[in-house]
């Protein structure tokens, strides 16, 4: 679904070009637990944001289910990143003034469903994140953990193609981080969902399929987690 050729990417700070990916090459299939490691400033973020349509200004080569990222203009990505990319942070970014149901159903909002349909779709992403019952409430009347399934249920409400999660246990409690993965787990083996997921925490990562390893812009390792 995901193929990076040869991706590189510069920042230009002052009159200094930074080099902060070199020679990147991966592939990322329909169905797999991905979790990205590396010091920081390797380059992790920039390469998600490169993933996720939020940055197209990068040397090499993009391929989402085959289609050629060059050339594409910024509306084209705007729909890219609508129609495919489930984002999770990992300070959850929930809108404290609205209800629970409310925020996640923003995405369908924006994309512009009718109400009782939004409605409908809420209680069944609820659902699947356990967290029924709590659609009236506010963000801060939830414990972290129950928060942080929140922004997963607003990120899985479009049915994108991957979810990219940024440190989503970066700001849980260790038995939270563990509920936290034990969900993506699920959701990857029962609805088959793609997820890549930024992380420090190898007790994290080792609960994924798969770790890709950056150091200093490039790809370290690549390996399968049972190997
Ligand atoms: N907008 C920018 N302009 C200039 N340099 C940048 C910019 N964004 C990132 N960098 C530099 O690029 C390098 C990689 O940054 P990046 O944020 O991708 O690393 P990271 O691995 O995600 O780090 P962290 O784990 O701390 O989030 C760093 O040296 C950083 O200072």
């Amino acid at each position: 679904m995901i193929r990076l050729e040869r991706l590189n990417k510069f920042y230009q700070q002052g009159d200094e070009k930074i080099h902060v990916l070199k020679d990147v090459s991966l592939q990322i299939q329909q169905g797999e637990f991905v979790a990205i490691m590396g010091p920081s400033g390797s380059g992790k973020s920039t390469l998600i944001n490169i993933i996720g349509f939020l940055d197209h200004q990068f040397m090499g080569q993009y391929r989402f289910k085959g289609e050629s990222m060059i050339d594409q203009s910024l509306s084209d990505y705007a729909r890219l990143r609508n129609q495919n990319v489930g984002f999770v942070f990992q300070n959850f970014k929930l809108i404290s003034n609205l209800s629970v149901a409310e925020n996640v159903g923003l995405p369908l909002l924006y994309a512009g469903h009718r109400r009782k349909n939004i409605a409908d779709q809420v209680n069944d992403v609820l659902s699947s994140v356990n967290l029924q019952g709590v659609g009236a409430k506010l963000p801060m009347q939830l414990s972290g953990g129950q928060q942080q399934r929140v922004a997963i249920a607003r990120a899985l409400i479009t049915r994108p193609s991957f979810l990219l999660a940024d440190e989503p246990t970066g700001a849980l409690d260790s038995h939270t981080s563990q509920e936290i993965l034990k969900l993506f787990i699920d959701l990857n083996h029962k609805s088959r969902s793609t997820i890549i997921m930024v992380t420090h925490d190898f007790q994290v990562a080792r609960l994924s399929q798969r770790i890709i390893r950056i150091l200093d812009g490039r790809i370290e390792s690549d390996r399968s987690v049972d190997q």
